[in-house]
């Protein structure tokens, strides 16, 4: 049935009531319509301004929508965004207040409802299995009127393609600090096993306080024996997008490692730099450039750029995963010369091993570590001692970074992530379903159809973009 728009101040009152959004107790304090303006539109704008309702929920109930405020005990408070599976909504607990982002899966019929929920589960999982300041945590998995929906941190902030969207670029020492804060994220992800695979900067978001969060754990696989189920059901398909794609994810290899998820940073962070991403063209195109187009020097299109920080992005970006730095770690000891003074980092690293081995010169491999096992020293290989930095995680809940030479150190408190984890339990409600991965948007790509138009492809490709 079409909603029907509510024509007097009374009609909204009662969809409000209908709506099932409000608590008893305010439901008890709301107003009534003698104390209300006549004109519906206005009485709804006194009700925002009253905290009664939110501009969301307004506009919704001013459509005659009143259904679907409630999704467990969750009440919807805006929309955050729309992806590829389902819209996220910013939820409030009903008893407990607290905020949280709330992944509700859009319904499809048949096996993509399947394979939709596997991939839930799979986020949910992942995210379960990881706990540090710089990836988004998942609390909860559940099912509203059988649809599933994740219960996530809410990041109050925007995504850096929201940042890039509106300022076009980043400035090189906030490029490097965001690259560097989720290169901590991944670090801590890739120790536990799991690969994100679908690193790019619509899946790092930034909340108010500078914290940027690895979003989006759907298509991270771990290396348990439970997940190699997944990964024999994903053969066949090439997962990723195709700007930030690695190029032995665009090939489909089966054994892929954490240098995917460092490729796929370093095309974030070129493209943070330099307001574009690495390759034009359509998606066959993307794919085959990852594979077999040098990554054009970011120094001819942002002339401005320091030496060492394109050195960096090439590296990282570098064609065969083993001439890559080879850990996440590596990277921010690399953008340590432009990412120095963030406590958001620190904050970050102390959660890896890095920061919690008393061993860490074997932890940091090509690093050279000294001081005391609360400190340890970045020395980024191939570098002069003055590009190094010092991070210290040894006062109580002080976290100091300091770069040598000409900076002068800085000590900050790191920001505290205030939301409590709630671990998925072991039996979620969903049921993983064992059916194949198939395309999802910009997320997976077909692998017959990938390698079909590779193959067509690549006499256009070297003939089109040649080497
Ligand atoms: N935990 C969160 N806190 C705040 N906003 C969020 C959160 N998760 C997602 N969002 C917002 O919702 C948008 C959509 O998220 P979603 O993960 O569904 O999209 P996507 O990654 O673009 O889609 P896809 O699943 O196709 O990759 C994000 O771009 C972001 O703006």
């Amino acid at each position: 049935m079409a909603a029907i728009a509510p024509v007097s101040t009374t009609d909204l009152l009662d969809l409000i009531k209908k709506s099932n959004l409000l608590p008893t107790a305010r439901l008890l304090a709301l107003p009534g319509p003698e104390s209300l303006s006549v004109d519906p539109r206005q009485a709804a704008g006194a009700l925002i301004q009253k905290n009664f309702l939110t501009k969301f929920q307004s506009t919704q109930l001013l459509a005659g929508r009143y259904k679907g405020f409630r999704i467990g005990p969750y009440v919807i408070q805006d929309l955050l965004g729309r992806g590829g599976m389902g819209a996220v909504y910013l939820g409030e607990h009903l008893e407990l207040n607290r905020k949280v982002a709330l992944k509700v899966l859009a319904p499809v019929r048949g096996e993509a409802q399947q394979l939709a929920t596997e991939r839930f589960l799979r986020e949910a999982r992942a995210a379960a299995a990881l706990d540090h300041p710089n990836i988004v945590r998942v609390f909860d998995v559940a099912r509203h009127n059988e649809t599933p929906y994740l219960v996530m941190e809410f990041v109050d902030g925007e995504t850096l393609q929201e940042t890039l969207d509106r300022d076009g670029s980043v400035p090189p020492e906030v490029a490097a600090e965001y690259v560097s804060q989720a290169a901590s994220g991944l670090q801590h992800a890739h120790e536990r096993g799991f690969i994100h695979r679908d690193i790019k900067p619509a899946n790092l978001i930034r909340d108010r306080f500078g914290v940027v969060k690895v979003l989006d754990m759907g298509l991270a696989r771990s290396g348990s024996d439970e997940d190699k189920l997944t990964e024999v059901l994903d053969r066949g398909a090439v997962v990723g997008t195709a700007d930030f794609i690695s190029p032995e994810q665009a090939i489909n290899c089966p054994n892929i490692d954490g240098r995917a998820d460092i490729y796929s940073l370093g095309a974030t962070l070129f493209t943070l730099l330099a307001g574009k991403t690495p390759f034009d063209g359509n998606t066959t195109q993307k794919l085959m450039q990852h594979q077999m187009k040098d990554v054009p020097p970011l120094a001819g299109l942002k002339p401005d750029l320091p030496t060492g920080l394109t050195e960096v992005v090439a590296r990282m970006l570098a064609k065969k995963a083993a001439d890559r730095y080879p850990t996440a770690a590596e990277v921010i000891a690399a953008l340590v010369p432009w990412a120095g003074h963030s406590s958001h980092v620190v904050a970050g690293l102390s959660r890896t091993k890095i920061g919690q081995s008393a061993d860490r010169q074997s932890v940091l491999g090509g690093w050279s570590s000294s001081g005391s096992s609360q400190r340890i020293r970045l020395v980024p290989l191939g570098t002069e001692p003055s590009d190094s930095g010092e991070l210290d995680f040894s006062d109580t809940g002080k976290a100091t970074i300091a770069l040598s030479g000409a900076e002068t150190a800085r000590s900050r408190t790191p920001a505290p992530v205030s939301v409590p984890v709630r671990t998925v339990p072991a039996d979620p409600l969903l049921v993983p379903v064992p059916v194949p991965r198939a395309g999802r948007g910009t997320m997976a790509l077909v692998a017959g159809l990938a390698f079909a138009m590779l193959v067509a492809g690549v006499l256009i490709g070297w003939l089109a973009f040649g080497r």
